[in-house]
């Protein structure tokens, strides 16, 4: 039997306390706290099957923990379905990130918009009825660097812009909590350094948790950090604290930097 788990922190935005997930007889995720502060980015790194998506799956409630809390400010959302998690503001990027292919990047960015307004059971609307929202579209689109390519295809763009675009259609539901999973997977060092600073910038505003295998952008970016190990922390602290730590060399960073 596991222990109660202790009160969760009332300033985080979003907290767990006690997270807990066994599939069958496997415990992939052990007793987890974690707490994400506004304008702040929280990194949750560690080897690969260490249980880091299932710690994203339980706090977007894809999943149902066995046991432990959340909660989103101060609201507990531990029995609450994902759907309306994610409209009180805690977005997971590829929720929406369905990228349409044959829109143009303005297009994208409009109907992204359309859904916190309540009319994505409209979906089908002419894209006249989407006019309203240019203004704010050319808006997300300038803060994150697109302006050039409002009207270029989404299916022209490089792999790095499309990422991008995915983060602008993502900003659209003006998430209080955004969770990236890899946000920087696959991408040149050009795209990293864009992305890196693109993600720095959102989360001044917002709570960013992102699960991230780069641990020089974890480094340079994230203001703490998680480590996980076979479903349990092993450490957690600011980077510097953290890539100290001898039992996280060992388990992981050691590895990287041997
Ligand atoms: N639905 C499931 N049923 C059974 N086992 C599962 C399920 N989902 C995950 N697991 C197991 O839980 C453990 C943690 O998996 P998880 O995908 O959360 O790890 P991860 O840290 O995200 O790994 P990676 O970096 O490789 O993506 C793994 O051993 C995995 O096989």
């Amino acid at each position: 039997m596991l222990a109660s788990a202790s009160p969760v922190t009332a300033h985080a935005v979003l907290s767990a306390r006690g997270l807990t997930r066994r599939f069958g007889g496997f415990l992939a995720v052990n007793n987890v706290d974690i707490d994400v502060y506004q304008g702040e980015i929280h990194a949750l790194i560690g080897p690969n099957g260490a249980g880091k998506t299932t710690v994203f799956n339980l706090l977007t409630k894809f999943l149902q923990p066995t046991s432990g809390r959340i909660s989103l400010m101060r609201q507990d959302i531990t029995a609450t379905p994902a759907d309306r998690v994610a409209r009180m503001g805690l977005v997971r990027s590829f929720q929406i990130s369905a990228v349409f292919p044959h829109l143009t990047v303005l297009d994208n960015v409009r109907v992204a918009l359309q859904r916190p307004n309540g009319l994505a059971h409209q979906f089908w609307r002419p894209m006249s009825a989407l006019d309203q929202l240019t203004g704010k579209a050319e808006g997300l689109l300038a803060t994150v660097g697109l302006t050039r390519e409002r009207d270029a295809l989404a299916a022209d763009l490089s792999y790095g812009r499309k990422r991008v675009l995915e983060i602008a259609t993502t900003l659209a539901l003006d998430p209080k909590v955004l969770l990236l999973d890899e946000p920087l997977a696959g991408m040149g060092q050009e795209d990293i350094a864009t992305i890196a600073g693109l993600i720095r910038n959102v989360a001044r505003t917002r709570a960013v948790l992102m699960v991230e295998h780069n641990l020089s952008v974890v480094a340079d970016i994230c203001d703490r950090v998680t480590v996980l190990q076979r479903g349990e922390i092993l450490a957690a602290g600011d980077y510097e604290t953290v890539s100290r730590d001898p039992q996280v060399r060992t388990a992981y960073m050691g590895r990287e930097e041997d």
